[in-house]
């Protein structure tokens, strides 16, 4: 990769260069620590630090250039400056400019939703994997590029890191490129220069509301998704694949001006239905009733939240034209995703699942499929994270005192907050809605995490929500390595 700047400069009205407008860009970085020989660095100002701060650092790694939106910013002598009218703006011109649109080389499926995003794309990367294509995924977990793994900061990356690792999958011969969408990201931009081919809406229920305020506004958020899907100059084929049982699902339709496809259990008026519905602990059958005519699959992931999301999957697979053998193939081989129910079993008479429900949907919906599975008691393990929605907090206490037996509140990913302070929220749902059934505020998540366990009798079931797949745990003082799962195992090994 390699382009002039004044080339680049030249795609954005207003643009000024101050130095070598000759000077060769061969890549552009958004964070300082990704700079290199040639590479533009962008300077963004957060809301935690000010990128301009990181000039003198990218220049001694060999930056040729930065751009910014601020006036009179002075770079070292060989780095050239490229101020822009408004940054935002100029990058989402700029940045798929350089990296030669790779969003609209590759075929693209965007999945959008509060809850099941992750898991849907997964659904999808296997089916398409099954009918032959090499295929990229972006997501909450982990980039994947094929067969190779990329670690991520975001559910969806910034406009940077998102067009350079859908060039690096045009490079690598990548033909389907599968990502989560998330809110933040289309409020912001992140994904300008991505021609969407399937879009996916999973569901709309409360969250992020620190960031969008309200849910009017996060819905409109996740609707540009499908914005995108219509309009002057687009490739033909587009489709929209909606749960028509969530009450966002029509208001998405709406949004969408190409084909669409709809999916539900209740609404008989969905192309694409489940029927059947058989849910145990290990797995799940179900019978998808569809143009095609009817599926019928036995499945290694469980819950009816995940019923859903195959339906979500199979519509995007069914828009790519992926015929239904290999649909069904490649779904009763799926062995699900890291920490979305993941069963710890260390051969304990009770069963442990560590979950990624982090949401109250997320939460109901994994109480009720632990219900459904329990012969006994429900002991829920929970907290919730800083730094993000307060309101969420009391009303997953409410929904984990209503649906749990025995309930355990600790911390999550405190970051910037008080783990106290966040832990005395959820806790005001808790105390309002457990009665006389057994509670416990510990804030320490190890310490919760062996107590639920050793409170678990025959035919219990330990539900530990919220951290799901993380290996991580975000203090105020620094990221320390947490695993769920790990805990879990250690607290089972003192009892088996
Ligand atoms: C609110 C929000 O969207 N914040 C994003 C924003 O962070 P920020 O404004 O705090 O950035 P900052 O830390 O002040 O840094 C400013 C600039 O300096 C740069 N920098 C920073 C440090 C350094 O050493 N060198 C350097 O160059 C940064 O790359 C950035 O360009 O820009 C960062 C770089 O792109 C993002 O990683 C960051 O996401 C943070 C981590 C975040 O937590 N975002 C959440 C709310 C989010 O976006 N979540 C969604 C959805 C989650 C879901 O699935 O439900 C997601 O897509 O992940
Ligand atoms: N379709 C669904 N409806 C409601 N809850 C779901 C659904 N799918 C998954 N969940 C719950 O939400 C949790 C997270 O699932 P998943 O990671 O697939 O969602 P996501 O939308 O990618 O989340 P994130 O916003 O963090 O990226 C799961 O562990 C489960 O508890
Ligand atoms: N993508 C979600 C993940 C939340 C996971 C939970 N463990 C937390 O830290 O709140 C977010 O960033 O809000
Ligand atoms: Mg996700």
């Amino acid at each position: 990769m390699r382009k002039k700047l004044k080339n680049l400069a030249a795609l954005v009205d207003g643009a000024e260069i101050i130095g070598n407008a000759d000077t060769f860009i061969t890549d552009i970085v958004q964070d300082s620590r990704q700079a290199g020989r040639g590479s533009m660095f962008v300077c963004m100002e957060g809301a935690h630090v000010d990128g301009h701060t990181f000039i003198g650092d990218v220049a001694k790694k060999g930056a040729a250039a930065i751009i910014t939106q601020r006036k009179g910013v002075k770079a070292p002598a060989g780095v050239a400056v490229l101020v822009v009218p408004n940054l935002d703006e100029a990058l989402k011109v700029i940045v798929p400019a350089f990296f030669d649109y790779p969003g609209q080389q590759l075929r693209m499926i965007g999945i959008t939703g509060t809850n099941g995003k992750t898991t849907t794309s997964y659904l999808v990367r296997a089916m398409l994997r099954q009918a032959g294509y090499k295929v990229g995924l972006i997501g909450t977990i982990q980039i994947m590029i094929g067969d190779k793994i990329l670690p991520v900061h975001n559910t969806t990356p910034n406009v940077v890191d998102l067009q350079r690792t859908l060039h690096q999958m045009v490079e690598d011969g990548v033909q389907y490129a599968v990502m989560e969408v998330s809110s933040h990201a289309l409020d912001q931009g992140r994904i300008s220069g991505c021609e969407f081919d399937t879009a996916v809406f999973t569901n709309l229920t409360q969250d992020h509301l620190d960031y969008h305020k309200t849910m009017e506004n996060y819905r409109d958020a996740k609707a540009k998704l499908f914005d995108m899907l219509g309009g002057p100059g687009l490739k033909p084929g587009k489709t929209a694949v909606v749960n028509i049982d969530d009450a966002a699902g029509a208001y998405m339709l709406e949004h969408a001006a190409c084909e669409h496809i709809t999916y539900a259990v209740e609404s008989e008026k969905a192309n694409l239905r489940a029927v059947e519905v058989r849910v145990r602990q290990t797995g799940a059958s179900l019978a998808v009733q569809g143009s095609f005519g009817r599926i019928k699959l036995n499945l290694h992931i469980t819950g009816m939240f995940n019923i859903y999301n195959v339906l979500g999957a199979v519509g995007a697979a069914v828009a790519e034209n992926v015929s239904v053998n290999i649909i069904e193939q490649a779904l009763e081989n799926f062995m699900g995703v890291p920490g979305r129910f993941e069963l710890v079993d260390c051969g304990q008479p009770f069963a442990v699942v560590v979950d990624y429900a982090h949401t109250p949907d997320g939460l109901e919906n994994i109480l009720r499929t632990a219900r459904q599975i329990t012969e006994k008691k429900i002991i829920t393990v929970f907290g919730c994270g800083g730094d993000r929605d307060k309101t969420k907090r009391p009303i997953m206490g409410r929904i984990a005192a209503e649906l749990s037996d025995a309930v355990i509140a600790t911390s999550d990913n405190p970051r910037t907050e008080d783990p106290a302070a966040i832990l005395e929220d959820v806790m005001k749902g808790v105390e309002e809605k457990i009665g006389t059934k057994p509670y416990e505020k510990i804030q320490d998540r190890h310490e919760a995490i062996f107590v639920a366990i050793a409170m678990a009798q025959p035919g219990d079931t330990v539900v530990i929500a919220g951290k799901g797949h993380e290996n991580y745990q975000i203090l105020k003082t620094g990221t320390i390595h947490f695993d769920d799962r790990e805990v879990a195992r250690e607290a089972l090994g003192g009892i088996v």
